[in-house]
């Protein structure tokens, strides 16, 4: 991959006093989807408008290929943004939206009818040009949107929820759109998004935020397979985090029971959480499992049963499998030593477990 296209260097926002963003550095390389995930007012969309020249920063730098654009205006930045409502011109025509900003630019009329009939067959809108905006429906809507922002031309595209008001098949049509467009194009995606599924399908790189900061950057397996602490644990996916003790190197503990895991460099007899997907918990007979539990609640899901097995110590495991085990039948639970994450535990229940044990 190349070098980096957008940094962002110790990035602050306040709003009325409230501290949105709070000291975020983040590197985007060239040509990369990057998508920025998080909850409801994490404080991405604040990031994405500072990247895109719609909010100024309290401190810190935002750096376009090397060089500082802080006091750059949106367009004079090179990048587009398409946003959630497809803010189209209702009273233009199709080419006409298109060709919106490159009239502006005063490019020629045989330059603009070239990259309307360019962009129109990238969306898989190619005769588009007269209709009407009124005539398209939502999914079609937003392709010409992306279009209108690809004509330019930009090194990076900024998308804050561009499929958000679609329903759910039409959003998955796009999201692979949207792959596609990013490969043929070449160019940079800042995506923002809080639908989990969407950024695992669609990133290279998915940064997780959560109150202004950064909880974890990485792959969408690294973020899936690896998270880095609870909050990416559980927003990423459904996800068993139970308390645990480390004994030593590749050896948990988890209530009375011991699993082997792969995690090294925790030290010994440390507390720590444990991170089991439900997909990841082999049933067994009881005799051959790890832990031995009971099954409280069963759904058939189509592709698995989705089972509560509850243990002795209370704890309701979620195990997502093909084998079933119906309510009220004991079980053994195995989990390979590979599908074990082990997390530190935050900083203050740390001192607390340590505080209790001395
Ligand atoms: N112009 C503004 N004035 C005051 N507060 C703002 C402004 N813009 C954003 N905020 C606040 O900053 C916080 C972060 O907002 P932001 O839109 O960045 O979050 P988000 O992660 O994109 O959320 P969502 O997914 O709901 O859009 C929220 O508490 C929001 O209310």
């Amino acid at each position: 991959m190349g070098q980096s296209l957008i940094d962002l260097v110790n990035i602050s926002k306040s709003f009325d006093g409230t501290m949105v963003l709070d000291d975020l550095n983040l590197s985007v390389k060239e040509n990369t989807f990057v998508t920025l995930l998080g909850p409801s007012g994490c404080g991405k969309t604040t990031t994405l408008r500072i990247i895109g020249g719609f909010e100024k920063a309290d401190t810190g730098k935002v750096i376009f290929d090397g060089t500082e654009i802080n006091d750059l205006p949106p367009n004079k930045r090179q990048l587009n943004t398409v946003f959630q409502k497809y803010a189209l011109f209702s009273h233009m025509n199709i080419a006409e939206n298109i060709a919106f900003g490159l009239k502006i630019k005063g490019k020629s009329k045989a330059y603009i009818n070239d990259k309307i009939k360019y962009a129109l067959k990238l969306v898989n809108l190619d005769g588009y040009e007269k209709r009407t905006v009124d005539s398209l429906s939502g999914g079609q809507q937003q392709r010409i949107a992306i279009a209108r922002a690809i004509v330019n031309e930009p090194r990076l595209l900024l998308l804050d929820e561009p499929l958000g008001a679609l329903d759910l098949k039409l959003r998955q049509d796009m999201q692979y759109e949207l792959i596609r467009l990013k490969n043929e194009l070449g160019i940079t995606f800042i995506y923002v998004t809080h639908d989990q599924e969407e950024a695992l399908t669609m990133s290279d790189t998915i940064v997780v935020m959560n109150q202004g900061y950064i909880q974890q950057m990485g792959t969408p397996e690294q973020i899936y397979n690896e998270p880095e602490n609870a909050f990416v644990a559980d927003f990423i996916g459904e996800s068993n985090i139970v308390p645990g003790v480390m004994l030593h190197d590749e050896l948990v503990e988890i209530f009375g029971a011991k699993f082997a895991c792969v995690d090294r460099g925790f030290g010994v007899n440390k507390p720590v959480d444990v991170v089991i997907r439900p997909e990841d918990i082999e049933l067994v007979e009881p005799e051959q499992g790890t832990l031995t539990g009971t099954c409280t609640h069963l759904i058939f899901k189509g592709v698995h049963y989705e089972m509560e097995i509850t243990t002795p110590d209370g704890f309701e495991w979620l195990v997502h499998s093909t084998t079933l085990c119906p309510v009220g039948k004991k079980v053994g639970l195995r989990v390979d030593p590979f599908n074990i994450q082990i997390m530190n535990k935050p900083a203050s229940e740390d001192e607390e477990a340590v505080g209790v044990n001395e």
